[in-house]
């Protein structure tokens, strides 16, 4: 659905009075299969919106080369833009208009006739739960609505693949939930593909089969938000030590069990990151209990996407948004 190559945008900058080009994108490849959700995050300036913008049509790349939807970005970016949703961070409704209006009337501007945008519109309202609200204005709405109006905008013109910039930016999260609940059902209900932007570690956790992050413009990592838990950051095991004074013979047992740093030793508290925990946890015990060591609790932690992203660029994405 989509397939990148090499994708770079460069722009002309000045750095007090010497010109210089800024790499937004620096040589980025990805692919997107049909109906999966993708999830694509960085940190500030990592080069998000650029590629976004890139993929949609809204700039021409410096060099590369991108098909999306099945069309060129370069040679068809007609046949790219009829082919697509997009759902803009600032949302295209406008406060005033009446909602199903307005969703009718963005269908048409796609060459849809009036009766088929109406019945599309009608499906779509009923299915984001938007029902009873065709009449309303969008300033009278609620945050989660309004970003449900923007989707249904996003997509009256039935197309198999949608951009969604940070759809669920500024909702509570009860409404978050509820939007992730209606973007799956988008895949599911719709065989769609969607593509996403957002800063939200557990919103991607959650919704998306793939995360693909990027920072300085290139792609970092790819993969399933399991898989990069598990290849990236290793679980957190946690040895609470029943006796102070076999403390040392615990951080012994669990440096034992290679993990990726040395054990830290808090109070009573020893813990590690182990990659395969699961494997080597049998032969932790075994050795504790044949030393004696009594505990008082273990726990082990599965890495979140956050110590992934902390390993992957260096910085935490919580901290930058
Ligand atoms: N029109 C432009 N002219 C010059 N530099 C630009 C332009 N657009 C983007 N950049 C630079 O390119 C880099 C990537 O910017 P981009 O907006 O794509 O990042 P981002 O990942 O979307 O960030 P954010 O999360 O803050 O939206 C940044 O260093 C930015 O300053």
């Amino acid at each position: 659905m989509i397939e990148v190559e090499g994708l770079t945008k460069t722009f002309p900058s000045r750095r007090g009075r010497e010109r210089v080009e800024v790499t937004a994108v620096d040589g980025v490849d990805l692919a997107v299969a049909e109906g999966e959700i993708v999830g694509f995050l960085g940190p500030n300036g990592a080069g998000k919106t650029t590629t976004l913008r890139m993929l949609t049509t809204l700039i021409r790349p410096t060099s590369g080369r991108a098909v999306v939807a099945g069309h060129d970005v370069a040679a068809d970016p007609v046949g790219v833009r009829r082919s697509i949703g997009y759902v803009s961070q600032s949302g295209s409704t406008s406060p005033e208009a009446r909602a199903g209006e307005e969703v009718v009337d963005h269908g048409q501007l796609y060459g849809v006739s009036r009766a088929a945008a109406t019945a599309r519109a009608r499906e779509l309202f009923a299915q984001l739960e938007l029902d009873g609200l065709w009449e309303r204005k969008p300033a009278a709405m609620s945050g989660g609505q309004r970003r449900r109006l923007d989707i249904a905008m996003g997509l009256v013109h039935d197309p198999r693949l949608v951009f969604l910039d940070e759809p669920t930016t500024g909702l509570d999260p009860q409404a978050r939930a509820n939007l992730w609940e209606h973007i799956a059902g988008l895949r599911s209900g719709r065989g769609m593909t969607v593509f996403l932007t957002t800063h939200y570690l557990d919103e991607a956790d959650a919704l998306c089969d793939r995360i693909l992050v990027i920072d300085h413009g290139r792609i970092v990592a790819s993969d399933t938000p399991d898989a990069l838990k598990r290849q990236v950051a290793g679980d957190l095991v946690e040895l609470v030590v029943a006796d102070p004074a076999r403390v040392d013979a615990a951080r012994a047992a669990l440096a034992a069990a290679e993990p990726e740093e040395a054990p830290l030793v808090d109070g009573t508290r020893v813990s590690a990151r182990v990659r395969g925990s699961a494997a080597r946890l049998p032969a932790l015990i075994r050795r504790l209990d044949e030393e004696g060591v009594v505990l008082d609790g273990v726990e082990v932690r599965r890495p979140t996407l956050d110590d992934v992203f902390l390993t992957v660029t260096g910085r935490s994405l919580r901290e930058d948004a």
